[in-house]
């Protein structure tokens, strides 16, 4: 039997992973954003035993629930070691659960730095270790070789951020490279380069809140889209802004708020992570 996480190195990558995810659990990428304004939601204090017991609900609702978990990393930074490690825990859990994890760290440096970063987040090893992790280019593609090269070789994903869901990202990111094509499609036509190979390595990240622009017919790998629920875009909205654009195969809509509000009860989690899911499969239909 395949074990989604125990990544053979070789074989068909990250690719065969999410596809295994995606054809059990269906196209969700559920946040775990645990905002200081939920745990008080949710009757938790805003410490880190608050911390611990909303990471626990979402990992009992969504980490046998979503095809892929995504922890916003900031939320546990805030407080500390303490935080750091709940957020262990937490990506243990869930990976113990069937989901795969994509941590939300969103890091991109000068190439020597970014090895240590693809060392936190996708060395087996590393106490942080998870399935995949979000990337910034804007240090270069070619930067985040160290994270690409340990993704591939451990059957891992880097997510790079090419046309972001906020309203900040559209100068950059529409803004034209040799005045042939924008930022952000470089970005998606790099990841495709990457994935040349049929690993599936190298996702993108496309907010699903406004039309891109761009192709991502080549790109043979997964396309994060946040923006669902608390950001404004439905799944109707996710259906349209990447109709005959995108392979819908790859799609992994994402929501975190959304669903967050529906806790703290891990059933009412599970439940409410459903439903966005069968609105998502419902529209892409
Ligand atoms: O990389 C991301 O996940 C991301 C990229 C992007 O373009 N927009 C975006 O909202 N996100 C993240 O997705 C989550 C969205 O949360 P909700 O708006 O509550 O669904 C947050 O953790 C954001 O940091």
């Amino acid at each position: 039997m395949t074990d989604r996480n125990t990544p053979a190195t070789g074989g068909d990558g990250f690719a065969g992973r999410y596809r295994a995810a995606v054809a059990e659990r269906g196209r969700l990428c559920a946040g775990i954003d645990p905002h200081p304004s939920l745990l008080e939601q949710w009757g938790l204090p805003v410490s880190v035993d608050g911390l611990r017991s909303f990471a626990q609900s979402c990992v009992a609702g969504l980490g046998p629930t979503a095809a892929v978990i995504k922890p916003q990393v900031a939320f546990f930074e805030a407080f500390g070691s303490a935080g750091f490690a709940v957020l262990e825990e937490t990506i243990a859990g869930c990976r113990a659960a069937g989901a795969l994890v994509l941590a939300d760290a969103k890091r991109g440096d000068i190439g020597s730095t970014m090895a240590a970063y693809a060392a936190a987040w996708l060395e087996p090893a590393a106490p942080l270790c998870s399935d995949a992790v979000t990337v910034s280019p804007y240090l270069g593609f070619g930067a985040l070789d160290p994270a690409v090269t340990l993704a591939r070789t451990t059957g891992r994903g880097v997510f790079v951020l090419a046309r972001t869901s906020n309203p900040d990202g559209t100068e950059l990111q529409t803004a034209q490279v040799a005045r042939t094509r924008t930022v952000a499609q470089s970005v998606v036509d790099a990841a495709a380069a990457v994935n040349a190979d049929g690993s599936g390595t190298a996702g993108v990240v496309v907010g699903a809140t406004r039309e891109h622009g761009l192709d991502l017919s080549a790109l043979a790998g997964p396309i994060l889209s946040p923006g669902l629920g608390a950001q404004g875009a439905s799944a109707a909205d996710v259906a349209a802004v990447f109709a005959d654009t995108a392979d819908p195969a790859w799609l992994l809509p994402a929501a975190s708020r959304a669903i967050l509000a529906a806790g703290p009860g891990a059933a009412d989690l599970a439940a409410a992570a459903s439903t966005v899911r069968d609105q998502i499969e419902a529209a892409l239909s």
